[in-house]
């Protein structure tokens, strides 16, 4: 088996610096691998870590010691330790994100939204256009909303513009917070399916479901965060 992502030791503390520099610690000691091929699952209930953990492994929170080792063009990174400029690389080519909300961006159609990850990555722009209508189509997005920015859509139409966006590459790695979480029963398993094709295609997943029968179906692994929560400071 060959892991692709590698999460060795990690602990991470919030410091509230508006409140006279109280220190929260959050995870400790977290340890897991995910496999090419694989679906793991973060579990623990609300305020445990996931999310925290999820965004530590996306570069989005700076993590206070640990690694995080992605396979990157054959090679281990430690994206703890990486600099910016390699946060970037590893973004465009290894490791992709579906959030559990869009980030839109004024004027932005929802085709060019999900066709960017490729446009980046020198995918040649009519080919890019190509996939992002494909993806569109399967996930039900109706045709009229295509060509318009996604900020005035309805939440599930934005998660499903998120996930066409984080689906559209062949990277490696995905992570994927929530990706269900406002999307009816149709929809819903529109996405499990391609959660499946990702897997057969060998790609490591990274995700958070609170949805009961969408874990059920799409996890391999649980990873229970509670066995990592951060001793509370005395
Ligand atoms: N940016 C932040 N600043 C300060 N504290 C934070 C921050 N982000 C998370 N926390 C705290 O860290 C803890 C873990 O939060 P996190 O969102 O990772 O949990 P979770 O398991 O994903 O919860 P849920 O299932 O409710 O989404 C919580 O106590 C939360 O208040």
């Amino acid at each position: 088996m060959t892991a692709l992502l590698q999460v060795k030791s990690v602990a991470k503390t919030f410091t509230m610096h508006l409140r006279g520099g109280v220190v929260l610690p959050v995870v400790d000691g977290v340890d897991f691998e995910v496999n090419a091929g694989e679906c793991v699952v973060l579990g623990g209930p609300s305020g445990a870590g996931k999310s925290s953990i999820l965004k530590m492994v996306y570069g989005n929170y700076a993590v206070d010691s640990g690694e995080i080792l992605l396979m990157h063009e054959g090679a281990p990174v430690d994206l703890a330790a990486a600099t910016p400029r390699m946060v970037l690389a590893l973004r465009r080519d290894t490791i992709g994100y579906v959030s559990q909300f869009l980030r839109t961006v004024p004027r932005v159609s929802a085709l060019d939204v999900v066709a960017e990850p490729l446009v980046v990555r020198g995918v040649e722009h009519e080919a890019a256009q190509v996939k992002a209508q494909e993806l569109l189509a399967r996930l039900n997005l109706p045709e009229r909303l295509w060509g318009l920015p996604p900020a005035t859509f309805s939440g599930g139409e934005q998660q499903r513009v998120n996930i066409a966006r984080g689906f559209i590459t062949d990277h490696s790695v995905l992570l994927l917070d929530e990706p269900t979480a406002s999307l009816d029963a149709a929809n819903r398993a529109i996405v499990v399916e391609m959660i499946a094709e990702k897997k057969r295609a060998g790609t490591a997943m990274l995700g958070i479901f609170h949805d009961e029968d969408v874990r059920n179906v799409v996890a391999d692994r649980i990873v229970d965060v509670t066995g990592f929560a951060a001793r509370k400071a005395a």
